[in-house]
């Protein structure tokens, strides 16, 4: 038998029997036979250009927080909210200062070594864009913030006008936190049990809303108050989204509760915010000039266009900043009590220090004096070292296709940088992972210490980021910590409930004091009082 017959008599036994319909589909040519073609044909293309898609261009780095290919985004998302901080130094454990592709679920973010930060500094913003970052991050289109993404002259003033005049509102802030800690803090001798970071905040909602409202507005308490509760309901609807799938979240999202809270806040907001803006407005026109140095003033008489003096639009651009400030410092400022407390010998240097400042001062607290305080200083940096957040930083979109060091980035890719690169590095920081409040201030880096204050961009810590998009409020967040520091730390003595130390949480990438964290306060018998 030759090898065409036993060939064909194989498939007639074989072939034939085992998939009868399918054959005669394609024995026997017909429509639905010509679909199916099509069908197969398209098929194949398809799953080729998607194994391509995935094995080609994204795979010039490998990837982290993805189990396999085609895995849904949803498991990255819920490993991401949970795990990041695991995720993150197993990556840097494997990468070492290599590139490599973070899935964080809702979007894949190339993450660059820190090294590669001055490179990057000398992009434009035509090539790195910090806004679409940052507003995918926050869920912008479902939290009020889209507007963020186009304008972003609130950070420019802040840097340029509003920090500079810090000295000018410098007693109105102090004054301002020092009242309200006398509301928010224990008034006893006895060991009392409070939320820190409860009585905190409302303390750096006086300020930030001092120095983005003015002196004028800070006076309504509904406007302080509104100030860290948005920002309370705008963290909650960001951290719930996050979890949930892109094409979901604009349905999901209506059946929180808390989003028509968010939304009643804005609106709320905007009535307080809009007269005022309308006022300063109809004193430009007539040719008057306002004197207020926050931020709502500034942005009023520094605006050209209409656009930039819209109430709806100055609305969310001071609210967006007080979003960014309030729980910022607070988080701060509670965890730095934590640590203090945990470091009883630290906590007896620092406040050491308070003292023999106030008596050499004779009690007249200044911006120099508090700036002057290197111990309190280099305790705010370890604080900020070990519990930075984001713990992801650097976040931009790229414009423009790039390489940098070797690395190439392209058009459209979301970058990043772990912050834990810096601040874990051994070669950095003698035991990394062990709070040495000191650790800044000793002989051998005290010189260092001085040229690089803690509201200083220091790419060894990035606690503020890094490049022209690095915080803008942290001249104004270093100040108002450090007023509520020196009395605080004079007036007051710390314990943990039961003894049992407390650890800053993550979500997301977002390391925070747990707002339900209690710990136990007694004002200080033997206190200097000080006063600004
Ligand atoms: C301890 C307190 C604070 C920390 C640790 C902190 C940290 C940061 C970080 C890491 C960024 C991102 C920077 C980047 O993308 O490179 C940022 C952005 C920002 N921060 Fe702060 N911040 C603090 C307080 C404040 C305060 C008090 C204000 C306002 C008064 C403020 C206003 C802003 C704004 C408006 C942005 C967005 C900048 C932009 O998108 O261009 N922050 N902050």
């Amino acid at each position: 038998m030759d090898a065409h017959t036993q060939s064909a008599e194989y498939t007639a036994r074989f072939a034939v029997p085992t998939f009868p319909s399918f054959s005669r589909f394609l024995d026997q040519p017909s429509h639905s036979q010509q679909a199916l073609k099509t069908f197969v044909v398209i098929s194949a293309v398809l799953f080729a250009f998607t194994l391509f898609y995935f094995t080609s261009r994204k795979n010039e780095y490998a990837v982290v927080n993805r189990t396999f290919p085609l895995e849904p985004s949803f498991f990255a998302r819920l490993r991401w909210s949970t795990q990041a901080l695991s995720i993150l130094d197993a990556a840097e454990e494997k990468f070492r200062g290599r590139p490599y592709r973070l899935a964080r679920g809702d979007k894949e973010l190339i993450v660059l070594p820190a090294a590669l930060i001055p490179e990057l500094n000398r992009l434009g913003s035509d090539v790195l864009d910090a806004r679409q970052s940052h507003a995918v991050a926050f869920v912008a289109h479902l939290t009020g913030l889209q507007l963020t993404v186009k304008a972003s002259y609130q950070s420019r003033i802040l840097q340029r006008r509003v920090s500079p005049a810090l000295p000018e509102l410098f007693l109105s802030v102090a004054t301002r936190i020092s009242v309200a800690m006398k509301q928010s803090l224990p008034d006893g001798d006895e060991w009392e049990k409070i939320k820190p970071l409860d009585a905190a905040v409302p303390c750096f909602s006086e300020a930030m809303s001092l120095v983005l409202f003015g002196e004028a507005m800070v006076k309504n308490p509904r406007l302080v108050e509104l100030a860290y509760k948005l920002t309370e309901d705008l963290f909650a609807v960001a951290f719930i989204m996050r979890l949930v799938p892109s094409f979901l979240q604009s349905i999901v999202v209506w059946f929180l509760p808390v989003k028509w809270k968010l939304n009643r806040k804005w609106r709320e907001l905007e009535s307080i915010v809009g007269p005022e803006v309308q006022r300063q407005r109809k004193i430009k026109e007539d040719g008057g000039s306002t004197t207020g140095m926050d931020l709502l003033s500034c942005m009023v008489r520094d605006a050209v266009t209409a656009f930039e003096q819209d109430p709806s639009v100055l609305t969310i651009l001071c609210g967006s900043v007080a979003t960014a400030a309030i729980f910022s410092v607070g988080n701060l400022i509670c965890h730095l009590v934590a640590d203090l407390t945990a470091n009883p010998d630290i906590l007896d240097e620092v406040r050491a220090e308070i003292r023999t400042k106030h008596a050499e001062i004779g009690g007249r607290w200044d911006m120099d004096a508090l700036g002057s305080l290197e111990k309190l200083e280099s305790a705010m940096k370890e604080t900020a070292r070990l519990a930075s957040s984001p713990l992801i930083v650097y976040n931009r979109v790229v414009k423009k296709d790039c390489v940098l060091g070797g690395v190439r980035i392209r058009r459209g890719q979301f970058i990043t940088m772990s912050g834990r690169e810096r601040t874990m590095n051994p070669t950095l920081y003698e035991d990394p992972d062990v709070y040495k409040g000191l650790r800044f201030c000793t002989p051998d880096k005290i010189d260092e210490h001085r040229t690089r204050p803690f509201r200083t961009v220091d790419t060894d810590i990035l606690t503020w980021g890094a490049g022209r998009a690095a915080c803008p409020g942290r001249a104004i967040a270093d100040v108002a910590a450090k007023i509520f520091l020196v009395q605080l730390l004079d007036e007051y003595d710390f314990a943990f409930v039961d003894g049992k130390r407390l650890e800053p949480s993550t979500f997301h990438e977002f390391v925070f004091f747990n707002p339900d964290n209690e710990m136990l306060f007694r004002r200080r018998k033997d206190s200097i009082s000080v006063r600004f």
